[in-house]
């Protein structure tokens, strides 16, 4: 099982933890708004990060905005394999060519 498959199942198994010892629970309980907004405070951090000279230090801050949108994604009943079947469903389609073809 990879890393993604491991968390997306460690977080469905919070759902019903004790948020007082654990932060996946606490996030639940806390509420959709509050997990978009970590997912902002984490979006910026990662910003910040890639905005410096060490690339190295984006590593962590990925890793927390990523945790985080599995997070939102397990809140809101989805999962990581929705969004691989969007990404599936782009590949190939240029983003410059999809954008174009928008209706105006
Ligand atoms: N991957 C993560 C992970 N990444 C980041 N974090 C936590 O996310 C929080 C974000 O950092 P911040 O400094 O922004 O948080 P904070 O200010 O303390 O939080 P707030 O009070 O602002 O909400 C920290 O508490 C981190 O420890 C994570 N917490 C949990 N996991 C995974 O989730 C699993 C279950 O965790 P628990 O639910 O705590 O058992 C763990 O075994 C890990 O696999």
């Amino acid at each position: 099982m990879d890393a993604f498959a491991r968390l997306e199942t460690t977080i469905a198994d919070r759902r019903n933890a004790d948020p007082a010892s654990s932060y996946v629970a606490s996030l639940f309980a806390r509420g959709r708004g509050r997990i978009a907004q970590k997912i902002g405070e984490e979006a910026t951090e990662t910003v910040i990060a890639a905005m410096g000279d060490d690339p190295a230090k984006i590593v962590p801050e990925a890793a927390d905005l990523l945790f985080h949108l599995c997070v939102l994604l397990a809140d809101a009943g989805l999962c990581l394999d929705d969004v691989r079947a969007e990404l599936d469903r782009r590949d190939g389609l240029s983003g410059l060519a999809e954008k174009a073809a928008r209706p105006r």
